[in-house]
């Protein structure tokens, strides 16, 4: 087959189809589908993929490919199908949804080298072509007359590997390590002859003593707490060695993992583990919902489904919310099956994404634990897939392709016949909702492994502590508990829920709050700069000394940020020690680690953080768990704002009294009685799954209906409005009778960047042409949308409804 079908990364509406291509004579034995490939396009060479291949083309004069950038298919045939089905069910292009399943180095162009692996004789052209090198460029191959299938061949023998050089750097690392360059009595020897004076040489030597291995530089500086002009002195007299070595950049240092074994099951993670092993020996696909408390080890449940994955030669994808955000889970996963693991987040550097993925791509590892793309994780002989905390909103991708973990994760699952298993203390309302019909299985843990009860939550009505006189962002309550539990030598965690409750300035005499110019938003202070900020365009301004309005001196910032909570608590309790956690401490790469970690060694006492101290977190010794903020979030236009109060809670509640001692939790709010808050605090989740369910039937959201929602922006304010109602009329004139069309309406933030936004929301039970029908009308708008600079988005499962 002489002509490939091929999907040019063009981003363009028109251009959202394959487009035939001939095969080069040099490229046909090698050339397969999911492939890239460099094609003309109108004056220009492009990259593409090649999705399939055939006889007969009905155009004539095909152009013929430029080049083949990969000699192993990037994507597998059921990744070409996925993709193609996941940018047909978010309305995206081909194109973007096959870019988002692979990481950002192939995304681009780089320049590749080939190295050989092995001492044994190549093929004959192949040893003439290296000429002895261990690693020749690869355009040295392509201007040869190698042909592709022999390297082909010997990549696939594993003799030779392909490297992508990223950013001019290799993508591997290089490292210096040390070692004994004499025989064991030959450096006693030499330990001997040192001068008594050269107490750190003597130091080193006795190290190498004990442990004549080879060690990396930078560790042996600090097992022996000594320096660069100690070693070299030694290097120069012979006594030891240096050399270097190229490593993959693994994040993850393999070896301080502790090796941890299978625990003996409770009786209730028995029941929950069980009808998962079944599917797996039967190869039959599932979706089981797990529901367990907080502290009822799911995690080991996991643990044990993927054991028996992998001994039956298959392969695990599992999937953690942000996985920066907790290496205590990295931890357990590399503990269970050490170099298994492969590990990618969003925190990795683009060489490290890519070393993790080619690992995956070359079979070297079994698991992959990652945040959501991991979810392309290019296996071909998946055993299962599991969702930990399934209900976080950083599954789904809010920009295009705008999917939905899940829905890939089922997708995947149902190909290669495997369980799903989705697992949280607080499952969302499409899921319980599911489970309980008996579209998903459900297991429940209602009891925490160490039988402990789970902490009590106290409720403190903030509104008595003002009326009280009280007018510190602790209440008397919470000041107490800290105080008891920092003298027993316990630790403390304490949540300020920011989402919402940003630090925004206002004048106190006049009200006039200082907004963006660009977006209709309030600017955020920034106290470090002493600058205002916005968090949606990057304008930024001077913290002005007087009110723009009324010329007042007593313009300040409002609202609560971590900052001002430590400040506050360092007043009220100069002797304890606290660790702040938020995106500024945390910003650096492994900060958030060391943090941690410092907590861990009770280094501090308490745990002060944002939203990012909530989930994961597995503290013997903390007792006490203080939400200071709890009802900020349930004012936001978002008609989850009620479940996610409920689950932050919840979560943040389960950190506590997690081990042998019992936990406590206060909970500050200004509407103790909201039912969420009510109903958090005595985890019932059933209750509150209930009510909650009642009101979305009763306004008609998720889950009894779909939504999608269509967001037009523009420079001019009627346009926007006349477009979206437009779009409206339209879709309105096509839909069921039961479907709502609601708009136009601004959107909750109606103006950023200087471009009005209008939105139109549509909630549909059954509409099969949904689809179809909002792409016809997308299309009615493609050219105005290229030449005028308006935009259109469709969000067919939207969350962040700002
Ligand atoms: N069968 C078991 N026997 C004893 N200890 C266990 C068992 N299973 C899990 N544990 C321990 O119980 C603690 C809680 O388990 P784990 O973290 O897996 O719970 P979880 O349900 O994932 O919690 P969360 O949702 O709060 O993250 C851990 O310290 C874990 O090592
Ligand atoms: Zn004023
Ligand atoms: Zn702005």
């Amino acid at each position: 087959m002489n002509i490939a079908k091929v999907i040019v990364d063009v981003q363009a509406k028109a251009i959202n189809q394959t487009f035939d291509y001939l095969i080069p004579e040099k490229f046909r034995d090698i050339l397969s589908e999911g492939m890239r490939v460099i094609v003309p396009f109108g004056p220009r060479k492009i990259t593409g993929f090649v999705v399939g291949k055939k006889e007969e083309s009905e155009f004539e004069q095909l152009k013929e490919i430029i080049d083949v950038l990969d000699i192993n298919p990037v994507l597998t045939e059921e990744l070409l199908e996925l993709g193609k089905w996941v940018a047909e069910d978010t309305l995206t292009l081909y194109i973007t949804a096959y870019q988002a399943m692979l990481p950002q180095v192939l995304k681009a162009q780089y320049k590749k080298e080939l190295i050989r692996n092995t001492d044994e004789e190549l093929a004959h052209e192949l040893e003439f072509l290296f000429a002895g090198r261990d690693v020749i460029r690869y355009e040295e191959f392509v201007q040869s007359t190698v042909p592709y299938t022999t390297l082909r061949n010997a990549i696939q023998d594993g003799a030779i590997s392909i490297n992508y050089l990223v950013k001019s750097k290799v993508t591997k690392k290089v490292i210096t390590f040390i070692e004994p360059n004499k025989e064991a009595h030959l450096l006693e020897e030499a330990f001997m002859d040192l001068s008594p004076s050269a107490k750190k040489q003597r130091h080193v030597l006795s190290f190498f003593l004990e442990f004549p291995e080879p060690v990396e530089q930078q560790k042996l500086y600090n097992l022996t707490n000594t320096n660069r002009a100690v070693i070299k002195a030694l290097v120069d007299k012979g006594i030891l060695r240096e050399y270097k070595k190229e490593v993959y950049r693994n994040p993850y240092d393999d070896t301080s993992f502790e090796k941890t074994l299978p625990l003996p099951l409770t009786k209730q993670q028995e029941m929950a583990l069980h009808p998962i092993i079944e599917k797996i020996h039967n190869h039959k696909h599932d979706v089981f919902l797990v529901h367990g408390v907080t502290g009822s080890g799911k995690t080991e449940i996991y643990l044990q489904a993927i054991q028996e994955v992998i001994k039956q030669g298959k392969e695990a994808i599992v999937l953690v919310p942000e996985i920066s955000l907790t290496p205590q889970m990295v931890k357990r996963f590399k503990g269970r099956f050490g170099s298994d693991v492969a590990v990618m987040h969003s925190a990795l550097s683009n060489g490290e994404k890519y070393d993790e993925w080619r690992k995956i791509h070359a079979k070297e590892v079994k698991v992959v634990v990652g945040a959501r793309s991991a979810i392309f994780a290019p296996f071909e002989n998946l055993g299962i897939i599991i969702i930990d905390e399934e209900h976080e909103t950083t599954y789904k991708q809010e920009d295009q392709p705008r999917y939905h973990a899940r829905d890939v994760a089922i997708k995947r699952g149902q190909y290669h016949e495997c369980p799903v298993v989705l697992g949280s203390a607080t499952p969302t309302l499409e899921s319980y909702a599911r489970a309980k019909k008996g579209v998903y299985q459900l297991a429940t843990l209602d009891k925490r492994t160490n039988n402990q009860a789970l902490p009590k939550v106290e409720i403190v009505d903030m509104r008595n502590e003002l009326h009280e006189g009280n007018r510190s962002m602790f209440s008397i309550a919470l000041k107490r508990e800290m105080e008891s539990g920092i003298e027993r030598g316990e630790q403390i965690v304490l949540l300020l829920n920011r989402r919402g409750y940003s630090t925004f300035v206002m004048c106190r005499d006049c009200g006039h709050v200082k907004r963006c110019p660009h977006c209709d938003i309030a600017l955020t202070y920034h106290k470090n700069s002493n600058q205002l900020k916005c968090h949606y365009c990057g304008y930024e301004e001077r913290m002005p000394h007087l009110c723009p309005e009324c010329n007042s001196e007593s313009i300040r910032y409002f609202g609560t940020g971590t900052q001002r909570v430590e400040e506050a608590l360092n007043q009220l309790m100069p002797h304890a020690r606290v660790i702040r956690m938020d995106v500024d401490t945390t910003r650096k790469k492994g900060a958030h680690e060391k943090l941690l970690k410092r907590f861990a060694n009770k280094e501090a006492d308490i745990l002060l953080g944002t939203q990012m101290i909530a989930k994961g977190l597995d503290f013997a010794n903390v007792t006490l768990v203080g939400v200071l903020t709890s009802d900020s979030m349930l004012h936001l236009p978002d008609f989850r704002s009620s479940e996610k109060t409920f689950q932050l809670l919840t979560q943040v509640s389960g950190r506590a009294g997690r081990h042998e001692l019992s936990g406590k939790v206060i909970v500050q709010s200004y509407t103790p009685d909201h039912y969420s808050i009510q109903l958090a605090s005595e985890y019932d989740f059933e209750k509150f799954f209930l009510y909650e369910m009642q009101i979305r039937k009763k306004f008609r959201y998720p889950p009894y209906v779909y939504l999608a929602l269509i967001t037009v922006s523009h420079q001019n304010h009627v346009k926007a409005v006349q477009i979206t109602s437009r779009i409206a009329q339209l879709l309105l004139k096509v839909v069921g009778k039961d479907t709502i069309v609601l708009g136009p309406t601004p959107s909750p933030i109606a103006r950023m960047k200087d471009r009005y936004r209008y939105q139109c929301m549509i909630k549909y039970k059954n509409e099969p042409e949904l689809r179809s029908t909002i792409k016809k009308v997308m299309d009615l708008y493609a050219d105005e949308m290229r030449k005028e600079d308006l935009s259109i988005t469709v969000d067919m499962q939207p969350y962040h409804l700002m």
